[in-house]
């Protein structure tokens, strides 16, 4: 009997040490982002073929995308441990960094790398592989590395791995970029700037504190504010060039429009109001909306 409890009580202590482990790999692989990459791939995949692509594929490109993006998270908050521990906004990932330790962070982002790797360079087109390899030296190496550090502009070039999961989503599925494919690209390119600037205004005493001369720490706040719009002004002509000049019907743009035209109006009122963390969210909220809004019109043209 006592040996029976004793047996329960250590498999209930395996279980909850299992879910500390779980939990503390998520806060360090930035869910959020990684799942949204994984959508907006999926959304060039579709986009691609212009209807739903073929379920093996379009898994193995997802699969291959999921586990880079997320051991490339999880390399970037080994990178930026020492500045994260002085960000108070990232409480969770410090400790979930201090319950795993550095060689089991390094060991579990290397196996995702190499297992996300090896099933784009086994199953798709290699030309997946190389804009794979390409996304993770320029997340890595390009923006946490080099830009994160050194540069208040690091948001804008640091938009290329986060747009390239565009294209790893179509070559998965054919070889050839069509035109949509290159639009929705830099749709994603003048997104991340304006959604990364709009949190470092919410956060500016803990980028500040890190040493990271975010460009609302280095230009003033009017310079950041204006680049924010710049940004979103960009952005809703080229969400309406998949319509213009790619295969989305009017029906999308018209979605498009409206979409644009609220996140641009919102972050305005919300920047003049100097609240700018309800425009983050809300450039969240464009980004999923728009992206499952070209799905839905491809998939059932
Ligand atoms: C220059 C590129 C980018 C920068 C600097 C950036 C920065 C960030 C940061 C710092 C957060 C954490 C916010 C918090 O802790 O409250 C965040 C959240 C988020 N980002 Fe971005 N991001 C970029 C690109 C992207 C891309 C490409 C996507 C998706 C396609 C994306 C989607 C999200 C989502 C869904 C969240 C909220 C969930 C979470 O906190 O993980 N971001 N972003
Ligand atoms: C296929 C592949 C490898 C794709 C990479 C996709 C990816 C993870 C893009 C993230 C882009 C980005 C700059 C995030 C912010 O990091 P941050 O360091 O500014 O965020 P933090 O302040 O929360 O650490």
């Amino acid at each position: 009997m006592i040996r029976l409890a004793l047996t329960s009580h250590a498999v209930a202590k395996e279980r909850s040490h299992l879910f500390q482990v779980c939990r503390a790999l998520v806060h360090l692989g930035k869910p959020g982002i990684v799942l949204a990459v994984v959508l907006s791939g999926y959304a060039g995949m579709v986009l691609a073929v212009d209807h739903l692509p073929d379920p093996a594929p379009a898994l193995y490109g997802l699969a291959a995308l999921f586990l880079t993006a997320f051991g490339a998270a999880l390399f970037n908050s080994l990178m930026e441990r020492h500045r994260d521990r002085s960000m108070q906004r990232l409480a969770q990932r410090n400790a979930a960094l201090q319950l795993l330790g550095v060689p089991t962070i390094a060991t579990v982002a290397g196996g995702a790398i190499c297992a996300g790797l090896a099933t784009a360079w086994q199953t798709l087109d290699p030309q997946v592989t190389v804009l794979i390899l390409l996304a993770l030296f320029s997340y890595v190496v390009i923006y946490t590395r080099i830009l994160k550090p050194a540069s208040p502009w690091a948001a804008v070039l640091g938009g290329l791995p986060g747009a390239l999961p565009v294209l790893v989503g179509s070559a998965a599925i054919s070889p050839d970029f069509s035109s949509s494919v290159y639009w929705l690209f830099l749709v994603l390119l003048f997104w991340q700037p304006p959604h990364f600037w709009l949190l470092a205004l919410d956060h500016l005493s803990d980028y500040r504190l890190a040493g990271i001369p975010v460009l609302p720490l280095i230009a003033n706040p009017a310079v950041t504010r204006r680049a924010i719009l710049i940004g979103i002004g960009c952005l809703i002509p080229s969400s309406l060039c998949l319509c213009w000049f790619g295969t989305c019907s009017l029906y999308y743009a018209l979605g498009a429009a409206l979409l644009g035209s609220w996140f641009l109006i919102a972050t305005r009122a919300s920047l003049h109001g100097k609240h700018p963390r309800p425009a983050f969210v809300l450039s969240i909220l464009y980004l999923v909306c728009l992206l499952t809004l070209i799905i839905i019109d491809r998939a059932f043209p």
